[in-house]
């Protein structure tokens, strides 16, 4: 990289008659700044004289640097800068790094002590860089740098009066970095930790020998550079390490439930939780931001309150990206081994897209507290009587895509009375950019909260669909394996009935069971993948019952019938012959037969000719009939040639041995394998298809020499013209 350099510049350095100042002024000195090297001189509180600055400059003047010395104090700020544009006709970057200190423990702090700490440090850089301020707006240039402290950032004992001070100082950058937009003044901060005159009584002694101010000197230098990217910044460095600091702000919360309610004491309590959960907390970069958010919160809670009315609902947010959706297919038996559902796997495939049983995770709240609140006197809702009774889904408006966020509203609409339990009928409607994209409805059981005289049915339940009463269509089989819950749990639902023996065994389960999300994603994907065309848009609704529980590692059996565009289904495990999904069904907006396989096999491979066959003959007929061509490249080659997914045929162009034939290397490894598709390879072939471009859209795949590979080329194409 091109040396960072501050020819023509002018550095105001306070306090750099020794450590953190010093070591600043001399780096910026050697890289061509003129520097004014401020030091009141004195001891570590203040007092006295010294003749340090002069051998500063003394040191940079012998290394044939431009230094001057000044010894006024920083809050006569005007007379520094005054210094520099008297020797060297202008100023540019001041670092405001002159401080003392006096510690005290707080009873015992003196108003002198907490006077003299708030001149030096926030009167100080105020007087400095407002004495050349002006300059930098006319100049429309500045680099300021405050000095501040982890002991204002986080607070230190016997410190009060520095850590006021330093917060002061980062309070002051935030205002000026504003101020300064507009006239590319970048004021910053740095927050140092060194050995220094400052910090010798404090540290364990070899701490305070490895912190030389020389490792902090560079982050300083960079900061005050013209290229320095940014204003505003809190910059913590020691050690040859650095860090930016910044505030959150959680999400917040209204303090009331409906907007006519008094905000209470109580309603404050009540609300407390979500006022200081951090979960989604993030950094606002201006005060607009969080006026803007105010209203728009404000204006939600009004327009949720309208939609409450009937119901008490608990709104929460979630986010997802392509990284949950991949975690999720696992979850529910997605594999590499099919080739279909390398589209859930991968996000770099060209259709890469969601499992429709993936929406259904917004809609469960876990942290909702709504079912146990619904729940009738005397019953009580939680993680130790609730199963998972049934589940719907359907789709609103188009299919989402691979990331985003979402806004839920979750509310219960009844609870049954089914004897000796009950079922709380929970509703979420899933919103994006305020236009409803899902709806979900979940039953949970609640075992041995029944008989309390409630209504054993509902209108607003959707019902489970009887399956026709004739042998299934189709059945597809998989099994799941004995991670699948704790591999499914990693999608949110982290209830430990699904992971933790003792729960699971107190529950009357032999062990931890399946989540009845995770099988129902299993049968889903059967669905879609035998009469869907593996397109999750294609997907209108699902619904199902979870009958029985599912043991990981158990196979599960699909069963499907078609009739029109609903597939009803129902999922046995093949061990025990259970229903454990029943009264099931996916609608569909068309019904695409295929016979997308399924399994936990590897795929077949097919002897069918291949337009590509012509290709490998070809080169075949070349390498044989120019040994030294082949020669001249040396390698194994083994190409996969795939259709729809699946590798269909393999071969190898063993160009050490001279041969080009089907299959793969009779002896050896290759030392590059291709993977693409038959139309692909004869599109590269002739010509038609950059391999760059052909591997950067997924569509060539390339494992192990990638330079070996790009030497191959060549030969294909000229293969393809032979
Ligand atoms: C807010 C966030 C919440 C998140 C919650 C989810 C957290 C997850 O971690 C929880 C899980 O994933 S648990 C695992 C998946 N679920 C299961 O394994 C449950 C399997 N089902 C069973 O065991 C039984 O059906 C069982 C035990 C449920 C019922 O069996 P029985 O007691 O024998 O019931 P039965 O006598 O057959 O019927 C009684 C009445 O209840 C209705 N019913 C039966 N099964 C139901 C079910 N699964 N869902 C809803 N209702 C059901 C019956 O229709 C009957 O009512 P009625 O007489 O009116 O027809």
């Amino acid at each position: 990289m091109e040396q960072l350099r501050f020819d023509g510049r002018v550095a105001v350095v306070t306090g750099a008659g020794g450590g953190l100042g010093k070591a600043y002024a001399l780096l910026l000195a050697s890289r061509g700044a003129k520097v004014v090297v401020n030091d009141l001189g004195g001891g570590r509180d203040g007092s006295g004289k010294s003749t340090f600055a002069d051998a500063v400059v003394q040191e940079i003047k012998s290394k044939g640097g431009e230094a001057v010395a000044d010894y006024n104090s920083v809050v006569d700020g005007q007379k520094i800068i005054k210094t520099a544009i008297d020797n060297f006709g202008r100023v540019d970057i001041i670092i405001n790094n002159a401080g003392i200190l006096r510690d005290k423990s707080f009873p015992k702090m003196s108003e002198q002590d907490w006077d003299l700490i708030q001149a030096v440090h926030v009167k100080g850089a105020f007087k400095t860089t407002q004495a050349a301020w002006e300059i930098f707006r006319k100049q429309k240039y500045g680099r300021v740098i405050m000095t501040s402290s982890n002991a204002g950032l986080f607070g230190n004992f016997g410190q009060a009066n520095y850590s006021a001070a330093k917060m002061g100082l980062v309070g002051l950058m935030n205002t000026l970095a504003i101020e300064g937009e507009k006239y590319n003044i970048k004021v910053n901060t740095i927050v140092p930790t060194a050995a220094s005159r400052l910090t010798e009584d404090i540290l364990p002694p070899e701490m305070f020998q490895a912190m030389k101010p020389e490792l902090i000197a560079p982050v300083v230098a960079y900061m005050a550079h013209e290229s320095f990217p940014d204003t505003g910044s809190v910059v913590d460095s020691t050690l040859g390490f650095a860090t930016k600091t910044h505030l959150v702000r959680s999400e917040g919360a209204v303090l009331k439930k409906k907007p006519a309610d008094p905000v209470t004491i109580e309603s404050v309590k009540e609300a407390w939780p979500q006022v200081v959960n951090m979960n989604n907390a993030k950094h606002k970069e201006k005060i607009a931001e969080v006026t803007v958010e105010l209203v728009q919160k404000l204006q939600e809670f009004e327009e949720r309150s309208k939609l409450d009315s009937t119901n008490e609902a608990y709104w929460s947010t979630y986010n997802y990206n392509a990284k949950d959706l991949a975690l999720y297919a696992l979850g529910v038996g997605a594999s590499v081994v099919n080739a279909s559902d390398l589209k859930f796997l991968y996000e770099s495939h060209e259709d890469f897209s969601a499992l429709p049983t993936f929406f259904i995770l917004p809609g469960m709240v876990m942290e909702s507290p709504i079912v146990g609140k619904s729940m009738p006197p005397g019953k009580h809702a939680d993680f130790t009587n609730i199963l998972h009774g049934e589940q719907y889904i359907e789709f609103v408006s188009d299919f989402p895509g691979t990331e985003g966020e979402f806004t839920i509203r979750n509310y219960v609409v009844d609870i049954l009375d089914k004897g000796s339990s009950a079922v709380a009928i929970v509703n979420s409607e899933i919103f994006q950019n305020k236009s409803l994209v899902f709806r979900t409805q979940q039953h949970i059981f609640v075992l041995g909260q029944g008989g309390f005289g409630g209504p054993r049915n509902s209108s607003k339940a959707v019902n489970v669909a009887a399956a026709p009463k004739r042998a299934p269509d189709a059945v597809l089989e998989q099994k799941t394996s004995e991670d699948q819950a704790a591999l499914y749990r990693l999608s949110g639902d982290l209830n430990p009935l699904h992971i933790d023996p003792n729960v699971a065994t107190s529950a009357g389960h032999q062990k931890p069971i399946l989540h009845g999300l995770a099988s129902l994603g299993f049968s889903v994907r059967h669905v879609l993948a035998k009469y869907g065309g593996n397109d999750a848009s294609l997907v209108k609704a699902v619904k199902a019952r979870f009958a029985k529980p599912v043991l990981p590692g158990q196979i599960l059996a699909t069963e499907m019938w078609v009739e029109g565009t609903r597939v009803h289904f129902q999922t046995r495990t093949k061990e025990t012959g259970n229903v454990v999904i029943s009264g099931a069904f996916v609608d569909l907006k068309k019904v695409v037969k295929g016979d997308t396989a399924v399994s936990s096999a590897p795929s077949q491979q097919s002897s069918s000719s291949l337009k590509s066959d012509g290709l490998f003959a070809k080169i075949d007929e070349q390498v044989k009939a120019n040994p030294s061509l082949a020669k001249s490249i040396g390698a194994i080659y083994l190409y996969n040639i795939t259709q729809n997914g699946k590798t269909v045929k393999q071969w190898t162009l063993d160009l050490k041995a001279g041969s080009v034939h089907e299959g793969a290397p009779k002896s050896g490894k290759p030392d590059t394998t291709m993977t693409l598709s038959d139309e692909d390879l004869i599109a590269l072939a002739s010509g038609t298809l950059n391999p760059q471009t052909a591997f950067l859209k997924g569509k060539l795949k390339i494992a192990g020499n990638m330079m070996l590979a790009q030497k191959l080329q060549p030969l294909l194409k000229s293969g393809s013209k032979l």
